[in-house]
């Protein structure tokens, strides 16, 4: 789904850039571009040196900013770092305050790119923090080289420093930003060879990407230290990679009793990421669950982070392609196995006259969350190959008509190698180097902990009991782990999709609330009715 339409209202990059224009206004831009045979100029997404390129020209000729983006440093996508701050300041706007005057980022990057465009555009004074010294020495070569020393300043901090030290105890700041690492340590290094491909050119090194914990354990370590810092920042906020993260963070945030709180989506061409944003000010100075948020889709947070339906008995038919509890059980095991990062232990139950099984299930990580996604990724990908597979063949085929007679020019023959996903809509999206990993590596604190039942159901009336009428029973409880029972919401879901039931609980659950319906109708409806019978009844 193309998410354009749900990009921030006042960002710039709603409408595409004049790609024409900038080649001729830009020739090191116009070096970059591609103009195709009816003379439209694209650019190839997937070339890091033409990323590289389009940012920095769109820096200069959107907000006159001069800057270096060293080579093996991330290239931020400008319509992402747009929504984020147009966010920060729906927020302050909400608050009351109309002058962005002091804030807080952390971790600026070789770029420096929020610091920078937060000076240009509201004359923001901003104190920033880093880890990495060659990222700290080109932020504060592009700070100098826009002349904006007197606003910026660059703080270097140890990779322990998250927010409470690296912030001057004497000042207070309307706000403090994050845009954390977003992948786990083992996640990139040794999933490599698995990562499907990205629609972007990967950019960054891996410091910039990798944190120990992910974004969940950093963006954690802000909030705590945010509940020593209370007011001295009025408002928190984060960027997340991941929609588990930000419900994981929500989760967190409720068993901190922090509610005064707010979340959105930074939706780009293809790409969405979430803004959560708190604050320790009471609700009647700053209510921050009434801000400004954009949502692509309904709010589905709620449902699932509620945990009190929990466990539920899922109860469906033994369907094809199963016919006995035993062939469902053959198949969740392949399931789990094929999720990896799962460990897996039978329990033991009694033996009675009904067919059971149960086991416990160690997750390590959430494989099954983007699981789908992934499937219709290889698909497109497999049906992307076989057109190429085709163009290639047409094209030798033209070339076999050239050798016999006519001739073929290179223009003349299909571009087999053009890119689909390149659409010179998307400005320039993140680099979409975010997909799950499913490495086997375990870590001493896992996910999800939860066992997981299933039980055969008769049916009461002995006769009544064929193949077709036999139902089964899941149940999944939840034990322990890091991501609450969220993870095992998101769990469960899948393997309701996996079992392809999905469409039968929903008509059952229709059903049964149609039926709480009638009834309910029924309690009113004849109480009138009951009075008359009994008026009736008394006046015979
Ligand atoms: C995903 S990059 C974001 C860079 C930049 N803010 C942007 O949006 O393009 C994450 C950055 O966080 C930095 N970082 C990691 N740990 C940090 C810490 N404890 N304090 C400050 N920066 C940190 C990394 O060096 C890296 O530059």
């Amino acid at each position: 789904m193309n998410l354009r339409k749900f990009m921030h209202p006042r960002n710039k990059y709603r409408d595409k850039p004049d790609f024409k224009k900038l080649a001729i206004l830009y020739p090191e831009f116009g070096r970059n571009a591609i103009t195709d045979l009816t003379g439209k100029v694209k650019i190839n997404f997937k070339n890091e040196e033409s990323l590289r390129v389009l940012t920095r020209i769109l820096l200069k000729h959107d907000f006159g900013l001069e800057v270096e983006i060293p080579k093996e440093k991330l290239v931020p996508a400008l319509p992402l770092r747009l929504n984020y701050i147009l966010w920060i300041e729906d927020l302050l706007r909400h608050f009351g305050l109309t002058d962005i005057s002091l804030a807080h980022g952390l971790d600026i990057g070789a770029v420096c790119i929020y610091p920078l465009l937060l000076a240009k555009i509201y004359g923001c004074r901003m104190i920033g923090t880093e880890i990495q010294q060659s990222s700290i020495e080109s932020a504060l070569k592009n700070v100098k080289c826009n002349n904006l020393q007197d606003l910026i300043q660059v703080i270097p901090v140890s990779k322990d420093t998250i927010l409470e030290n690296a912030v001057p105890k004497n000042e207070t700041y309307s706000f403090s930003m994050c845009n954390p690492p977003f992948f786990e340590t083992n996640e990139v290094s040794e999933n490599n060879g698995q990562r499907l491909p990205p629609r972007n050119a990967p950019t960054g090194c891996k410091d910039e990407l990798i944190v120990e914990g992910g974004e969940q354990k950093f963006v954690l370590k802000i909030i705590e230290d945010s509940m020593k810092m209370g007011d001295q920042i009025k408002i928190y906020t984060t960027m997340l990679g991941r929609k588990a993260s930000l419900l994981f963070l929500l989760n967190e945030m409720a068993k901190k009793n922090i509610s005064n709180v707010a979340w959105t989506e930074f939706c780009q061409g293809n790409t969405k990421r979430w803004g959560l944003a708190w604050t320790f000010l009471s609700r009647d100075i700053l209510d921050l669950t009434k801000a400004p948020v954009i949502r692509s889709k309904p709010d589905d947070t709620k449902t699932k982070r509620s945990t009190d339906r929990l466990p539920v008995d899922l109860i469906f038919p033994i369907q094809d392609p199963f016919f006995s509890c035993d062939d469902v059980v053959k198949v969740l095991k392949t399931w789990i196995s094929d999720l990896n990062q799962i460990k897996m232990e039978s329990l033991h139950i009694e033996e009675n006259e009904t067919k059971n099984w149960a086991c416990r299930l160690t997750c390590y990580k959430d494989t099954w969350s983007h699981a789908r996604k992934k499937r219709r990724m290889v698909k497109a990908q497999e049906t992307n190959a076989k057109k190429i597979c085709t163009a290639e063949s047409t094209a030798q085929t033209q070339l076999k008509t050239s050798d016999s007679g006519k001739i073929v020019s290179e223009a003349d023959l299909p571009n087999i190698t053009s890119d689909k996903n390149n659409d010179s809509v998307n400005v320039n999206e993140e680099p979409s180097t975010l997909v799950d990993s499913s490495s086997k590596t375990e870590s001493a604190d896992p996910l999800l902990v939860c066992s997981l039942l299933l039980t055969e159901m008769k049916n009461e009336n002995e006769e009544c009991n064929t193949e077709e009428t036999k139902r089964l029973c899941m149940r999944m409880i939840y034990e322990k782990g890091h991501g609450g029972k969220n993870s095992l919401e998101m769990f469960r879901q899948y393997l309701i999709n996996k079992l392809n039931v999905r469409e039968y609980l929903q008509k059952q659950g229709s059903s049964k609330a149609s039926k709480r319906k009638k009834k309910k109708l029924k309690k009113c409806e004849p109480a009138s009715l009951a009075s008359s019978v009994q008026n009736d009844s008394s006046n015979k």
